[in-house]
């Protein structure tokens, strides 16, 4: 089985897919990651040094080898993965594709305090965050809802609450 986690920075991709895949004992994979690894350099380096199309082209490379590899995983993806290409129809495809529908506050807080290391955000000011979360957030929404799972309140969600409506999909 696998499972994309999908949805807007901070929404808790990456938060999440840790401790699911800990507690189902699957591998877990973090798009992010494995592209600073490759690429050896962080994600705000990566757009400042090769531009945002590069990242995009390696960030769905990463995704179609990750499938190739293997066949149980979970993975959090990066929160424009479904946005770009067809990702978000290759996910739904190989896998159970999750949207962490975070709430916008809870997304603000969240960022406002680590938003250095997330490019898009880097240059908006703390009072301009909101508005841009919510317009960004709008722009996406057509991509996110495409998910055949959606999880509305991950804030307050017990962990296995989170698996049993991953598992009913
Ligand atoms: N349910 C939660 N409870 C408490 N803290 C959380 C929760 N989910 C996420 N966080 C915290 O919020 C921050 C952002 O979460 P995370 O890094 O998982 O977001 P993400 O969706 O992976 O974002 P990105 O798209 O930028 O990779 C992290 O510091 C994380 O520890
Ligand atoms: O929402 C986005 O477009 C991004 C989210 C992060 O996970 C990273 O993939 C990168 O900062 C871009
Ligand atoms: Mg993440």
């Amino acid at each position: 089985m696998r499972i994309f986690l999908i949805g807007f920075m901070g929404a808790g991709k990456t938060h999440w897919g840790k401790q699911v895949a800990n507690r189902m004992g699957l591998p877990f994979h973090d798009l992010d990651e494995l592209i600073v690894a490759q690429e050896g350099k962080s994600i705000a380096d990566i757009f400042t040094d090769n531009g945002e199309e590069y990242f995009r082209l390696a960030e769905k490379q990463m995704l179609e080898e990750l499938v190739e590899r293997e066949d149980s995983m979970i993975i959090s993806c990066g929160g424009g993965t479904p946005c770009f290409f067809n990702n978000i129809d290759f996910m739904k495809r190989y896998g159970i594709v999750v949207w962490l529908n975070t709430h916008v506050e809870v997304i603000l807080q969240r960022l406002l305090k680590e938003r250095m290391h997330r490019p898009l955000l880097k240059d908006i000011k703390d009072e301009d965050l909101r508005n841009h979360i919510i317009r960004k957030l709008n722009e996406r929404r057509m991509y996110y809802e495409q998910a055949d799972v959606i999880i509305d309140k991950e804030d307050s969600i017990s962990m296995n609450d989170f698996i049993q409506t991953v598992l009913h999909a």
